[in-house]
């Protein structure tokens, strides 16, 4: 699913927001029926926890705390520090040179999902995956669909019943700042901005808020949201079409979904680790709004293995 720092805390429409809820509420009751026992967290970062100081392509957290940047819950996550050590060794026998963090910071990227369809940090044990959305270089969207499927692989020799939840995207381009055309200060951030002063987190925050407000009003110099290319990148994944996304170019993929829209890789993680992991599968729940308030095309797809789904929607 989608994320977005400003979900409640600025005013969408009555409708808009019933029909996000009420979608959200499917989705925890999906959730509550197949009742993991993990949950693999695909999450990108937004310059929190990770930074141009040491940034890898992917990293798995044997140990994670949330930061609480936007109101979002601060605090540790439960994490299987065993399960999660046998996961990188495994995608690393699979050949995906994963780094791996003792001590994860995580930011709303990663709790929001947490809180919405699990009510908190640590209800329910968390495998918290990192995987670059938003700093350039990126390795190629086939390396991502790879290394989802080597965790999938990995999983699927343990006993675990394993929901892989993904957070970020689709298509948008909020003002986070990029190395590229950012001042000293700027780039001081980007290489090393661990652990701002409340003063810096809240002037970010202000700039989110102020750029979100200009934006639902068609002013802001921000790219536009690009609806067709979300639900064309959610008609390959319902399709189980993996290979069509991992052909995807990151550079095209800047220039009409926006510099954030790199998130969706945590989307092509999870699905390749559940087809690596389940085969074919079928989709469960569907949703899609351009949501300008929020900086974000929002989009929810759950999916199940085929004969395995909990009472699946079946297209025909
Ligand atoms: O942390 C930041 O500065 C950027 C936050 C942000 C804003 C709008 C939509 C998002 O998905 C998002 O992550
Ligand atoms: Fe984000």
């Amino acid at each position: 699913m989608s994320h977005t720092p400003l979900l409640g805390k600025v005013e969408v429409a009555a409708d808009v927001t019933a029909e996000l809820d009420a979608h959200v509420e499917t989705l925890r009751a999906e959730i509550e029926r197949f009742d993991p026992t993990v949950i693999v967290l695909f999450a990108p970062d937004h310059y929190n926890g990770f930074f141009y100081d040491i940034m890898p392509p992917f990293c798995i957290g044997t140990a994670a705390r949330a930061i609480g940047d936007f109101g979002s819950a601060e605090g540790d996550l439960s994490v299987p520090a065993e399960l999660a050590q046998s996961l990188a060794q495994g995608v690393m026998d699979a050949g995906f040179d994963t780094a791996i963090s003792r001590g994860m910071e995580v930011d709303h990227g990663a709790v929001q999902p947490l809180e919405l369809l699990f009510g908190g940090l640590s209800t329910r044990p968390v495998v918290p995956v990192f995987v670059n959305g938003v700093a350039v270089p990126l390795t190629p969207m086939e390396r991502i669909r790879g290394f989802g499927a080597a965790v999938g692989r990995h999983l699927a020799t343990t006993e675990e019943r394993v929901l892989y939840l993904a957070s970020g995207g689709l298509s948008h381009d909020p003002p986070v700042p990029q190395w590229a055309d950012a001042d000293d200060q700027a780039r001081a951030f980007l290489l090393a901005g661990r652990h701002p002063t409340t003063q810096a987190r809240a002037a970010r925050e202000s700039r989110v808020f102020a750029t979100a407000e200009a934006f639902s009003q068609g002013a802001a110099s921000i790219r536009d949201l690009n609806p067709t290319w979300d639900q064309a990148f959610l008609e390959s994944l319902a399709a189980g079409d993996l290979a069509t996304i991992g052909g995807y170019d990151p550079e095209e993929m800047t220039r009409v979904a926006g510099h954030s829209a790199h998130e969706v890789r945590t989307w092509l993680a999870a699905f390749g680790a559940l087809q690596a992991a389940g085969g074919d599968y079928s989709v469960v729940t569907r949703y899609y709004r351009p949501i300008r308030e929020y900086i974000a095309g929002f989009g929810i797809l759950s999916a199940a293995p085929l004969g395995s789904a909990p009472s699946p929607r079946r297209h025909g």
